[in-house]
This record gives structure tokens, C-alpha cells and sequence, in this order.
């Protein structure tokens, strides 16, 4: 039988563009290094300073429907006129591997994920209010206005997926934000050690 116990969580982070799921995620490498974080392709060009195989795999809309076809993608959306999704076999391989693994990937997408990994932790990471949302995605000057203005109205329609999350978690402060998210991974840990004894103990006398 396999115990569950012994493969790594699937941790999806979601909430609307601009959030801060980045950022948080950069600290939680630093404070985290044992967590492994997936790598998407997309379809939307590099911003600058974005280097591929590491913030993204850049792939074009041709490259991108032959991953699909090929299904090599556990996850795909597409969001504001380009694709994103997540290559399926390293998710695979590092919770096989017994590693936590941290999708970061909108809404839409993270619905596919729980409906193949109903056990994955679903967290959703929200603003402190939708103004200061706005000025978080202003302020990074990476978009137009006309991709701004998408932004804004697509993350309204994500927020009322939120009853869909196991877990909310405000990003006022960075800091405080990872503290949670921590906290979140070692209470999921302790959820599933706890358990899995029992569950195979009693699987073995029903065998
Ligand atoms: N807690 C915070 N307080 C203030 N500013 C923040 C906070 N978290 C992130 N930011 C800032 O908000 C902006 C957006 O953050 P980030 O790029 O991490 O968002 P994101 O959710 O990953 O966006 P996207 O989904 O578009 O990639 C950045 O300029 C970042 O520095
Ligand atoms: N469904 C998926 N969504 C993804 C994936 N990788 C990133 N994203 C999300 O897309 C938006 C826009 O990202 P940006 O980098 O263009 O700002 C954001 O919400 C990301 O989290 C993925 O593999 N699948």
C-alpha cells in the first residue's frame, strides 16, 4: 500500500496578480530551502530581468499546444490572452521524491489541480484590500494599462474562489505572510503523520 505519509505535499499558492505570491515566494526560499518550487511555461514574453528555466519555461502558442497535446502538463490556463501551465513529471517526481513541492498558479488552473490531487493544500493568498492591489501592480511597472485593467477585473471574479482554498492568508507584511504559509506546511505535516500510522495499521487488518 502506499503510504501517503511518505510523499511530499502539494502545496498550490493562488490569488490574484499582484498579490505578492513572488515576493513571498523569493522569502520563502530563503527561509525555506527545502521547499522546491515549479517551474511553469507560459506563452507571455520575459519581463526584464526574467530568465527562462527559472522564472518561467517562454514557450510560443505552438510550443505550448504541443505540450498540451502531448500531456505533459498536470495544469494549463489561459489568463489575459496568454497560456500558463505546469509541467506534469516534476511535480510528479518531487512528491514521489518525499519533497514539498509550491505551485504558483492562478485560479483556474488551481481547480484542475485539486480535482487530480484532492489532497494537495490549497492556499489563497489575498490583499489587504482591492485599492491596495491596485497600486501593488501599478507601483511594479510591469504592465499596461490595458493589462492592468484585466488584471483588476479577473482578480475580483478569483477572490470569489476563495471558499474553494483550504486557507486564507493575508499578505499585509511579507514576513508575516511566510510565518503562515510555515505554519500551514508543518500543521498539514503533523496532520498526515499523525494519521497514516492508524490508516495502515487497521489496512493491514482488513487485508
Ligand atoms: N506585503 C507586501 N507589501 C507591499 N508590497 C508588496 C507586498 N508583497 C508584494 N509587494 C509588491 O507588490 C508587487 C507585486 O508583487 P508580486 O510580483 O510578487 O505579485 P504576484 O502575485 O506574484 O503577481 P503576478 O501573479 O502578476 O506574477 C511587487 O512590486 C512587490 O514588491
Ligand atoms: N494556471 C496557471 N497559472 C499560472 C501558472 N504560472 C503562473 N500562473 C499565474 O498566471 C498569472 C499571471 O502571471 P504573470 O507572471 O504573467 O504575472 C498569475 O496569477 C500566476 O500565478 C501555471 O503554470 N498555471
Amino acid at each position: 500500500m502506499t503510504n501517503n505519509a511518505d510523499k511530499g505535499l502539494l502545496i498550490v499558492l493562488s490569488g490574484p496578480s499582484g498579490v505578492g505570491k513572488g515576493t513571498v515566494c523569493s522569502m520563502l526560499r530563503k527561509l525555506a530551502p527545502e521547499l522546491v518550487y515549479s517551474v511553469s511555461a507560459t506563452t507571455r514574453s520575459p519581463r526584464a530581468g526574467e530568465v527562462d528555466g527559472v522564472n518561467y519555461f517562454f514557450k510560443t502558442k505552438e510550443q505550448f499546444r504541443s505540450m498540451i497535446e502531448r500531456d505533459e502538463l498536470l495544469e494549463w490556463a489561459e489568463y489575459v490572452g496568454n497560456y500558463y501551465g505546469t509541467p506534469r513529471s516534476f511535480v510528479n517526481d518531487t512528491i514521489r521524491a518525499g519533497k514539498d513541492i509550491i505551485l504558483e498558479i492562478e485560479v483556474q488552473g488551481a481547480m484542475k489541480v485539486k480535482q487530480k490531487f484532492p489532497e494537495g493544500v490549497f492556499i489563497f493568498l489575498m490583499p489587504p484590500s482591492l485599492g491596495e492591489l491596485k497600486n501593488r501592480i501599478v507601483t511594479r511597472g510591469t504592465e499596461t494599462d490595458d493589462s492592468i485593467r484585466s488584471r483588476m477585473s479577473v482578480a475580483v471574479d478569483e477572490i470569489k474562489l476563495l471558499e474553494h482554498y483550504d486557507y486564507a492568508v493575508v499578505n499585509d507584511q511579507v514576513e508575516s505572510a511566510c510565518a503562515r504559509i510555515r505554519s500551514i506546511i508543518t500543521a498539514e505535516h503533523c496532520r498526515r503523520e499523525r494519521i497514516m500510522p492508524y490508516v495502515n495499521s487497521w489496512m493491514e487488518e482488513v487485508r
